[in-house]
């Protein structure tokens, strides 16, 4: 089965989240898209809780979030033990936020960034694997310790 894919936004993050959404599915991904699903204005925090909580309990692999600056999805995204968020808006971060530090919330601004680069962002982030070095192992244990 491919990955399980959740997506949410609130309304800053509204149009990059749909076309996420639209290329992730013609990617073939399993794409859970959960909100928000209007331009009226919303809460980030009600969507990122939602969308890391599914994905702590098992419904999905991975999430993205998608805010104005991405910065509100990745405060609320971390406030859960298990979530590693990272606020991102260029494709070195993305690469080294998977190899280095298991990454597994991606938290994109859709007022920062444009469909074009936030899609090499995405496509980098869901295909570089951790790198499972000792030295990262131990330092995301560190992470998860507190
Ligand atoms: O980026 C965000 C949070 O980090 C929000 O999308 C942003 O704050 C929403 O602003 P407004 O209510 O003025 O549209």
């Amino acid at each position: 089965m491919s990955e399980r894919i959740v997506l949410a936004s609130d309304h800053g993050g509204l149009e990059l989240k749909k076309e996420l959404v639209e290329g992730l599915r013609e990617g073939g991904y399993t794409v859970f898209d959960i909100g928000t699903h209007t331009t009226e204005s919303t809460d980030y925090p009600d969507y990122a809780h939602q969308a890391v909580r599914g994905m702590l309990e098992g419904s999905y692999d991975r999430c993205i979030l998608v805010c104005g600056t991405g910065v509100g999805m990745a405060m609320t995204a971390n406030r859960h033990r298990g979530a590693r968020a990272v606020n991102c808006s260029d494709v070195f971060t993305a690469r080294y936020s998977r190899a280095h530090n298991d990454s597994n919330v991606l938290c994109l601004g859709g007022r920062v960034v444009g469909f074009g680069l936030a899609w090499e962002i995405v496509k980098t982030w869901l295909t570089t694997p951790f790198g499972g070095d000792k030295r990262h192992i131990r330092r995301v244990n560190k992470i998860e310790s507190e």
